[in-house]
């Protein structure tokens, strides 16, 4: 840390003083609470580093005139008041300690279902102004109902393990959840649908992104019991407040606990007022121990990240690795790999860097196997590569059919008929199809244009099923045309490809199941993955002479950071806020 001047933090928002203190020991702390957009503004170029809570909103404004802002940290968990797309373009590390404040989250959103439940705050009220109405407050019980939560992460999986002890029945929606951590939770997972049906409390704890916006709507809320009760402890805008001011209105459900609203603060709200709802003001993190730890750990992060090396380029998720150990999870067109190695060499640089997942001692490619194998084919050494973390909430992994055009379905069959260790078996309709496919009984399923379903499956167990599938659409991208598409239905596809004769619909693979098949040595067919992962680093041009070179790694490390400082002090670094698919190198 520097000699001459303590890098300076400001403290915008109420944090404990155990995290003010723990941060006054290394920099110069300015607490500077209630300031104004504007304010903010005006004194943002001083610091180093800016601390808030869920009050302040650090825009692209805000952080755009950060000159010398190198870090926000936020004391909680949501970063949905943060611009963190802006601030990772331009290099700034934005830090949470989610985890610090769950505990305190799962026993607010446990005292919203009992205060609803028993009808705590109107018997109160009631007695408070001098009345005695036993008769009116009957309540319900919580043991032996099912409560709904509806995304199972750190604050979701502590609400589960107290309504467990209360003696209720937890069914969870979450994507990719796996077996095994239902298992060890005692928790059912179900679809949403059915979850809204089943429960007789809803509990949210999702984060807010735009996706999840309306996450509680009109037809959803039209599938809960009229007796259930939903609560939000998560983010406002993840439930349509109007929808759900109708159906308390129209009787639909019985009520709702309520501690986070669309705008805050929220003043006269109607549905704080509405008599079906216990509402409190965003004070779910709000006791002592949370936010105590929260402030500890945020500026515990803040030390570490100022006194530390703080590479830049990692901030961006950006690291130099050796080309050995970067191992592509698809299979490439040897064509396209051969021009894309001539195109690279001509232009004297990588435009584009991978994106891999950190997987064992490997880096597994999710994007850019062409690039990736390019290089190798040039004998470079070392290579810039993204990483990302593919089950980060906001990585997705879908799966790409197959529209293959040909001059007949039967030509088609015929193909793939003869590849060997694959057997094709006619099924009555789409739904055993799917079924087939979800249980991994089949490799993929066809559908034919004249609507038959056909499951291609192993001949034998004795069969390698990666060699089949690879050998499978090997033969039908020799035979016809193949066309990528998401969509399943036949008649929408024959219009877009009048030549279609058939679809080839993949299972769903899980970023795991995808990174285990790499990490083995092994691929999966060119084109069937697609990752979506927002925040991809574009255009950084990093010239192959750099990476060619014999400097050891250590020291192409230190060019990279410096290289990415210099290009994000010009702004040069093309930055996508959202998702960008890639499908040609
Ligand atoms: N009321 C408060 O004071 C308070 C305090 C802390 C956190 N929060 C809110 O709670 C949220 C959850 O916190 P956490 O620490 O449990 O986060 P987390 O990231 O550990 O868990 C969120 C889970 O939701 C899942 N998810 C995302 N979208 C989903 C969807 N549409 N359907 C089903 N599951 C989905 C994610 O996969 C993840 O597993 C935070 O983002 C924050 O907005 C509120
Ligand atoms: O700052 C707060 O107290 C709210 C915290 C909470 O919403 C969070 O996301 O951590």
């Amino acid at each position: 840390m520097s000699e001459q001047r303590r890098p300076r933090v400001l403290i915008a928002d109420p944090i404990a003083e155990e995290g003010v203190e723990l941060l006054r020991q290394y920099f110069d702390v300015d607490v500077r609470e209630g300031l104004t957009p504007e304010e903010l503004e005006a004194i943002i170029p001083n610091y180093e580093a800016l601390i808030v809570r869920s009050a302040t909103r650090v825009t692209s404004r805000i952080i755009e005139a950060g000159r010398r802002l190198r870090v926000i940290g936020r004391a909680g968990t949501g970063l949905d008041n943060i611009d963190v797309s802006t601030a990772r373009a331009l290099g700034v590390e934005v830090l949470n300690c989610p985890g610090a404040n769950s505990v305190a989250v799962a026993e607010h959103t446990i005292g919203l279902m009992l205060a609803l439940a028993r009808h705590i705050p109107a018997a109160d009220h009631s007695m408070k102004e001098g009345r005695w109405e036993k008769k009116r407050f009957k309540g319900t019980s919580l043991d032996g109902k099912t409560l709904g939560i509806i995304g199972f992460g750190r604050i979701g999986r502590q609400v589960a393990k107290r309504a467990k002890a209360l003696g209720m029945r937890v069914l969870v929606n979450q994507p990719r959840l796996t077996p095994e951590l239902a298992l060890e939770a005692g928790v059912t997972p179900v679809d949403l649908p059915d979850l809204l049906r089943e429960s007789d409390f809803v509990s949210l704890h999702v984060p807010w992104r735009p996706e999840n916006e309306n996450l509680i709507d009109r037809e959803e809320l039209a599938l809960m019991k009229p007796t259930a009760y939903l609560i939000n402890t998560a983010r406002g805008g993840i439930v349509n407040e109007e929808a759900l001011l109708e159906a308390l209105n129209e009787g639909r459900i019985a009520g709702a606990g309520i501690d986070v609203f669309k705008e805050e603060p929220a003043l006269d709200h109607p549905l704080a007022k509405h008599p079906k709802v216990v509402a409190t003001p965003h004070i779910g993190a709000s006791t002592v121990e949370a936010q105590k730890n929260a402030a500890i750990e945020i500026a515990e992060k803040i030390i570490e990240f100022l006194g530390g090396t703080g590479s830049v380029a990692e901030t961006l998720s950006l690291q130099m690795v050796e080309l050995s150990k970067v191992v592509p999870h698809e299979g490439v067109d040897p064509k396209r790999v051969e021009r894309l190695a001539r195109a690279i060499e001509a232009d004297g640089r990588l435009a584009n860097p991978p994106v891999v997942a950190a997987w064992q001692d490997k880096y597994i490619v999710l994007d850019g196997a062409t690039r990736t194998t390019a290089l190798k084919e040039l004998g470079i050494p070392h290579i810039v590569v993204q990483v990302v973390d593919p089950n980060r909430a906001d990585v997705a992994l879908h799966t790409w059919y197959h529209v293959v055009s040909g001059p007949s379905a039967e030509a088609f069959l015929d193909t793939i008929q003869r590849v060997p260790g694959l057997v094709l078996e006619p099924v009555a309709d789409k739904a055993t199809a799917e079924s087939a496919l979800r249980e991994r009984q089949a490799l993929a399923y066809l559908v034919l244009r004249d609507g038959r379903h056909l499951l291609a499956r192993l001949a034998d167990e004795t069969s390698d099923a990666l060699d089949v599938l690879n050998a499978m659409v090997e033969a039908y991208t020799d035979w016809g045309e193949v066309d990528r598409t998401l969509t399943t239905d036949m008649n929408t596809l024959t219009r877009t490809y009048p030549e279609a004769v058939a679809l080839v619909i993949f299972p769903q693979f899980t970023p795991d199941e995808v990174l285990a098949i790499a990490g083995r040595g092994r691929r999966l067919p060119q084109g069937i993955t697609r990752f979506v992962i927002p925040g991809r680093v574009l255009r950084l041009n990093v010239p192959l002479d750099v990476l060619r070179s014999d400097e050891p790694l250590p020291a192409k490390r230190r060019w990279l950071d410096q290289f990415v400082r210099e290009k994000l002090e010009r702004r040069r670094v093309r930055y996508y806020q959202e998702p960008v698919i890639l499908l040609e190198d």
